[in-house]
């Protein structure tokens, strides 16, 4: 009754991609199917280099052995799987037991890693509440200043998503605030990770008045939802978090706290970019998630991202590793 496969694919990736400290020229990851009678359900596993511990070796070899069990009809657990795997095998039982609703959440927070003025058209052409994501951190921290201020000057209503990925010290963050005039501040919705270390990022949002959200540090050893003085939201990306549940889980817990959940990408490809749009209109409904990361490809693969140009490959494209 039950069958499965798991296709391979490598995906080239726009020429300025960089990840931490590494150029991403492809993006390589595993596409699984499991089939039970006529239904079919699919799932990414793609771990993101620099992000996640695992590589798309170790992913693809633990996923083998849990799609052996499965076909051979035992229950997997992915308690101790691997997140990527983890997310990939729950996300195709869920789609084959029709658990997945159909309808996504295709609006995106722009993200804007270079050009401010390519954000700005953006924002103009966007229906309804304006959010858009920064990336700082890479340049001063006056520049990420001065570039803040421009957009909440000049776009009236913006929520701004700011992300520093934990890349300031306590004094750059406060050179950064300093340039963020107060009465703009409001205009922050939040700034992901701001310091190195979580105490760092509070001590900042409390001393400043900006918001901030965690992102990395939801992936850290024991953390715990919870409501503190200056955090509004966190950010949750399934591949690098684990299962589907965990990641429901997760959203009801900041629920409970009164923080925004944020489901963003890990820089899926398009099949499973779509299956986190589902899943953010299915369980944040109110939210807009973080998924403005196909630009960054070169290619979709199966299932079309709306709006995109990008010439699509499908999965009978792919190589088949495993079968049964
Ligand atoms: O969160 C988003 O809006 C887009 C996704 C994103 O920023 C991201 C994607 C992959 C790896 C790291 C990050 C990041 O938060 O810096
Ligand atoms: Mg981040």
């Amino acid at each position: 009754m039950r069958s499965a496969k798991l296709y391979q694919y490598q995906l080239p990736m726009d020429s300025g991609v960089i990840l931490r400290t590494q150029r991403l020229v492809n993006r390589d990851g595993w596409i699984v199917e499991l089939q039970d009678g006529d239904q079919k359900g699919y799932g990414e596993i793609a771990p993101l280099p620099e992000f996640s511990q695992e590589s798309a070796e170790q992913a693809g070899e633990q996923a083998q052995a849990l799609l052996e069990q499965w076909v051979s009809g035992q229950a997997i657990d992915l308690e101790k799987a691997l997140p990527s795997v983890a997310f990939g095998l729950s996300m195709a039982e869920l789609e084959l037991q029709g658990g997945l609703p159909q309808a996504g959440n295709y609006t995106v927070a722009p993200l804007c890693a270079g050009d401010p003025d390519d954000l700005v058209i953006a924002l103009n052409d966007m229906p309804g509440e304006k959010v858009a994501k920064i990336k700082v951190g890479m340049y001063e921290a006056v520049r990420d200043g001065m570039v803040a201020n421009m957009f909440v000057d000049s776009i009236p209503g913006i929520r701004l998503r700011l992300d520093a990925n934990r890349q300031w010290t306590p004094l750059k963050a406060q050179q950064f605030a300093k340039y963020m005039k107060p009465e703009n501040r409001g205009g922050i919705a939040f700034l992901e990770e701001p310091c190195q270390s979580p105490a760092d990022s509070l001590a900042f949002a409390q001393e400043t008045g900006i918001n901030i959200a965690w992102d990395e540090t939801v992936r850290d050893e024991g953390f715990e939802v919870k409501a503190e003085p200056g955090v509004v939201a966190i950010v949750i990306k399934p591949t690098l978090i684990g299962s589907v549940q965990r990641c429901i889980e997760l959203v009801k817990q900041a629920n409970e706290q009164g923080l925004t959940a944020v489901i963003s990408s890990s820089m899926e490809s398009s099949l499973g970019l779509n299956q986190l749009a589902r899943f953010a209109e299915w369980q944040t409904p109110d939210v807009i998630p973080g998924l403005d990361t196909m630009q960054l490809f070169l290619s979709q693969l199966e299932t079309p991202w709306p709006h995109c140009e990008l010439p699509l490959k499908t999965l009978s494209d792919l190589d088949v590793a495993w079968s049964k």
